[in-house]
């Protein structure tokens, strides 16, 4: 039986996949605040509702089965009863700063109030001081900040359930993230695994969990087939993790044999892998111009294990031919964002042109924003389903970004 999770490629037919439906945490913050919550602007929600809304129809139409992760997390608390509840309330605010004390237990009576599904609402969407009817008398809350609006911050990047947590094979990688702007978010997933009825005590492995020390994300980690996997060294995910994970991979005998390392710029306009570079065929891939020097070069790693189970780390440069070993193919076709035109492949990269979600071999899901790369996939052969994308797009990332797939036919 195919296991609540399976993956074992970046392309073949979706057929369930978790979403998060924006809600009022993309709103809840100053501008002030945007650059520590990753985002540039401020979406106006019931427009970025309305397109997340119909890229949900979207993959619906096209044959997958469609979870939210706001309902996932209400029934993995509702089946593991008030303890669970509890201890994961007192935990998330833990992780927000209040391990103890009394704002830690203001905020618990304030929570704990609320049905479930308002309380996690509430959590993703944060808590404002003006919320409680209680003025803190501590020395930071007097002294330091006085003037911040929110005891938890909201959690606008949940939109982007690709990051949080992988799913490798039958099994995932539960994500330590970089930036404490979106650290709290894989403690939901963990929750979901733990306790929801549809994942808990179905065999599945963690390979890797959120309290490794290694920082990474799911932006990026791609399989590329059912023994490889790539993964970015990047802003978002350190090399020590990649060595990590692929260890634990080769060890555990997930069946993925070889961990392709490529190295990206490390900036916020291409936080992760997937934002310049996805698989979309089974020999076709878009790739950013821009993280290519001379004659297609860029710094990639292939690591395996040896026979005395160390790992065994080797450097290429050219990634066509990398693709083409690791595949086994004679051929491949780079698809550049843009066309290769340098000022549009940066302008639609920067809207996540290349950010596209395969549902099956040759069928990709876009926002419709980046014309231009869309009709370069069209003149490549794929199928290219257009969403639309003038508010999502404000949060920096696309389709695959927004979808953690759960079940892909295998090939
Ligand atoms: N898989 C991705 N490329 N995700 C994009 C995430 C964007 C989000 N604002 C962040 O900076 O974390």
């Amino acid at each position: 039986m195919t296991k609540p999770i399976h993956v074992t490629s970046e392309i073949g037919k979706l057929d369930v996949v978790m979403l998060k439906r924006p809600g009022a945490e993309v709103e809840n913050f100053t501008p002030e605040m945007m650059p520590r919550l990753l985002f540039d602007d401020i979406p106006y929600l019931p427009i970025a509702q309305k397109e997340h809304d119909n890229f949900a129809d979207t993959l619906r139409a096209n044959g997958a089965e469609v979870l939210y992760l706001e309902n996932l997390v209400v029934e993995a608390l509702e089946a593991g009863g008030l303890a669970v509840k509890t201890a994961f309330l007192d935990k998330m605010l833990t992780e927000s700063g209040y391990a103890a004390g009394i704002i830690h237990r203001e905020l618990e009576d304030y929570l704990l109030n609320m049905t479930t599904t308002e309380m996690v609402i509430k959590l993703m969407a944060g808590v404002r001081k003006n919320e409680l009817d209680f003025v803190p008398r501590d020395l930071v809350s007097a002294a330091e900040e006085q003037d911040y609006p929110f005891y938890l911050d909201p959690m606008p990047n949940l939109y982007f359930t690709r990051d949080p947590a992988a799913s490798l094979g039958d099994g995932l990688s539960i994500n330590h993230m970089t930036f404490p702007a979106r650290q709290r978010e894989s403690f939901f997933m963990e929750t979901i695994i733990n306790y929801h009825p549809r994942f808990a005590d179905q065999g599945l492995h963690v390979w890797r969990d959120r309290d490794q020390p290694g920082r990474i994300e799911g932006g990026d980690e791609l399989v590329l087939s059912d023994t490889v996997i790539a993964i970015g060294v990047s802003e978002r995910t350190s090399a020590g993790a990649i060595e990590d994970i692929a260890r634990r991979l080769f060890e555990r005998k997930s069946g993925f044999e070889k961990v392709l390392a490529i190295r990206i710029p490390h900036n916020h306009a291409m936080m992760h892998l997937d934002t310049v570079f996805t698989m979309i065929n089974h020999d076709q891939f878009t790739v950013h111009p821009g993280i290519l020097g001379e004659g297609g070069q860029i710094d990639t790693w292939t690591i395996t294990e040896d026979q005395d189970g160390d790992l065994h780390v080797n450097h290429h440069s050219d990634l066509k031919q990398v693709l083409k070993d690791v595949l086994g193919l004679a051929e491949i076709d780079l698809i550049p964002t843009g066309g290769g035109d340098p000022l549009i492949a940066d302008r639609e990269q920067w809207n996540d042109g290349s950010n596209t979600l395969a549902i099956a071999p040759g069928v990709v899901v876009t926002y419709n924003r980046n014309y231009v790369s869309n009709q370069v996939l069209r003149e490549h052969g794929l199928k290219v389903l257009e969403v639309l994308s003038s508010e999502l797009s404000r949060g920096r990332g696309g389709p695959r970004c927004m979808s953690m797939p759960l079940v892909r036919e295998d090939l």
